[in-house]
């Protein structure tokens, strides 16, 4: 954090952390937390996986306060322009059954959402349609498949409707809107007790200066303070289309087209071109865009275009959901946990990165390198 602090910056109605009530049943944990100082963590990031550990952490971990300090805030975020589907790729340097508890827990976690009273709120709901294939894929059942709902392999008659697709799934999935679920999230991070800084890290020593663990959900914003050669932007451009009449996703597995309806538009992508840094829509994407989509959805040809979008997904390998420790001048261990690098896959896998990330900070809160403690 720059010299100038929290109190000069642009703080959006902090709210003071009031985690105890004096009249509760948890009355006597008072003495406990007022003896001993909050650990005070920071969350860098605000877009879906900032916000999601914000939120895991503000909940869960009743002696921390919990400050996000972020550059941009919802609207301006990638994710807030996310198409929000809940699907997931393959990463090669992570253990499958890591990855398979990342998904499975943020699909509980929203599937809760979309079935209470507060899915409309938070713009989480349940999404059906299928994922088709040019060629016949050699695992015809994905890890995930059992993640889902009602997931099959599509009929031969199903398939007719796309003549140069050879095999297909069909399956229920969520879709989970970050235009409305940011500030759904960004409320109930507030309610936990939770403060938001609005400030561009330079350094992450400088900020470990402040506070006691440093948690690292920045995306692609990490490049400006951390040597990790791994990330790069993978650009994305996107249609919004008004075709109310459109209800079911089509996906090609190729994760070049797809067609998610969604609350008010249905989106159309994409395009991933990756290294490539431009947030200007180009012509010739969007046209690609139109043509492919609706030579899987004829019908789209009857609508018109809301809005068009373009977001740098933080592509990687693999994403980074570690904890390391960086020392300061003062000889103080502060923990840094990372928590980037998710790709186009950064929605469907937020809450259950959050929870790995609330495993990591129990950890240091019960063994700290923290000389305070
Ligand atoms: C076209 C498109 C469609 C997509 N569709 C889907 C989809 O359907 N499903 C899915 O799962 N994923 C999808 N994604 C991917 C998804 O958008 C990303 O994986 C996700 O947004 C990453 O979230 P994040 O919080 O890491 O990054 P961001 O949303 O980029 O948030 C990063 C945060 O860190 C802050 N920050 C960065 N640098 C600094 C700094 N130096 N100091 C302070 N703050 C900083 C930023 O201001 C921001 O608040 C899509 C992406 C694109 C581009
Ligand atoms: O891959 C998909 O189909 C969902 C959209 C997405 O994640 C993306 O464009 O990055």
């Amino acid at each position: 954090m720059s010299g100038s602090g929290p109190h000069k910056t642009t703080i959006r109605e902090a709210t003071c952390r009031v985690k105890y009530d004096m009249t509760g049943p948890d009355a006597g944990q008072i003495h406990f937390v007022t003896a001993m100082a909050p650990v005070k963590v920071v969350v860098v990031g605000a877009g879906v996986i900032g916000l999601s550990t914000a939120v895991c952490l503000a909940e869960n971990l009743p002696n921390c306060s919990v400050t996000i300090v972020s550059q941009h805030l919802s609207p301006n975020t990638t994710s807030d322009g996310a198409a929000g589907i809940l699907i997931t790729t393959e990463f090669p340097d992570v253990p499958v059954d890591r990855q398979l508890r990342w998904f499975k827990d943020t699909f509980d976690h929203l599937l809760a959402i979309a079935e209470s009273s507060e899915a409309g709120k938070a713009g989480v709901f349940l999404s059906t349609g299928c994922q088709i294939f040019k060629e016949v894929p050699r695992d015809k059942k994905p890890y995930w498949s059992d993640v889902v709902l009602g997931f099959r392999t599509l009929t031969e008659r199903e398939l007719k409707r796309f003549p140069h697709h050879k095999f297909g799934h069909a399956f229920t999935t969520l879709k989970c809107e970050c235009m409305s679920y940011l500030p759904w999230l960004e409320k109930r991070f507030r309610n936990a007790g939770g403060m938001i800084i609005q400030e561009k890290v330079t350094d992450l020593r400088s900020l470990a200066s402040h506070f006691d663990i440093v948690i690292n959900c920045s995306g692609l914003g990490c490049c400006s303070f951390l040597e990790d050669v791994d990330v790069e932007p993978i650009r994305g451009q996107v249609v919004h289309l008004h075709a109310p009449w459109v209800k079911n996703f089509i996906r090609d597995a190729d994760g070049k087209t797809y067609i998610y309806p969604g609350m008010n538009s249905v989106i159309l992508g994409g395009t991933r071109q990756v290294g490539d840094w431009r947030l200007e829509v180009d012509e010739v994407d969007r046209q690609g865009i139109l043509a492919r989509c609706c030579s899987l959805e004829p019908s789209l040809r009857g609508g018109h275009i809301l809005r068009e979008w373009v977001g740098l997904r933080p592509g990687r390998r693999s994403p980074r959901v570690e904890k390391e420790q960086i020392q300061l001048q003062d000889g103080r261990k502060v923990p840094v946990i990372h928590n980037y690098g998710h790709g186009g896959n950064g929605v469907t896998l937020s809450w259950g990165t959050a929870l790995n990330v609330l495993r990591l900070v129990s950890q240091c809160i019960q063994h700290p390198p923290i000389s305070r403690l």
